[in-house]
């Protein structure tokens, strides 16, 4: 991989917070797993759009497990990151890390991978990146 791709990957990184309020939970008091789909979702498409600087569309999700619960008055973190990158697709890492709001320290609680494909005004696919110096 180019020094002037690892950057492009570096610089497109993008992180979002969230505070888990009751607006975003299950009736458990948890974060609801659609909300977290979503959040992932919007993470790695502007991740994606980022790296890109082009219009780009959710073509796959691999599977996501949710490995612990996230409580209602917690904090997440989404960290999307580019990990792989094809001819008109990209795949976007999507890690999401909890922590509680008053104490230091964080866990990662979900990871997932989403697939995303450049396309043009005709929706036809077209190169992810223009050239790879
Ligand atoms: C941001 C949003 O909300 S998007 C909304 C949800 N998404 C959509 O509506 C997308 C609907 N899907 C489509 O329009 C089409 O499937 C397209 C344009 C994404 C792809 O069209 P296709 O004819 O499948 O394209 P094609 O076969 O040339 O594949 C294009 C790339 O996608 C990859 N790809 C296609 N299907 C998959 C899949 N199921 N999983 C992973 N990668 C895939 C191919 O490997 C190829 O990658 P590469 O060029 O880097 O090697």
């Amino acid at each position: 991989m180019t020094s002037q791709l690892k950057k492009r990957i570096e610089n497109s990184e993008t992180h979002i917070f969230k505070a888990v309020f009751p607006n975003t939970t299950n009736h458990y008091d948890t974060l609801f797993g659609g909300t977290a789909l979503q959040l992932m979702d919007e993470a790695s498409f502007i991740c994606a759009t980022r790296f890109s600087r082009k219009k780009v569309v959710t073509v796959s999700t691999d599977k996501i497990d949710f490995t612990e619960p996230i409580p209602q008055g917690t904090l997440v973190e989404l960290i999307a990151k580019v990990v792989k990158v094809g001819t008109t697709s990209c795949v976007v890492q999507v890690d999401i890390f909890m922590e509680n709001m008053y104490e230091e320290g964080r866990t990662k609680v979900v990871t997932g991978f989403f697939t995303f494909v450049a396309i043009d005004d005709a929706k036809n696919p077209v190169k992810i990146v223009d050239s790879i110096e």
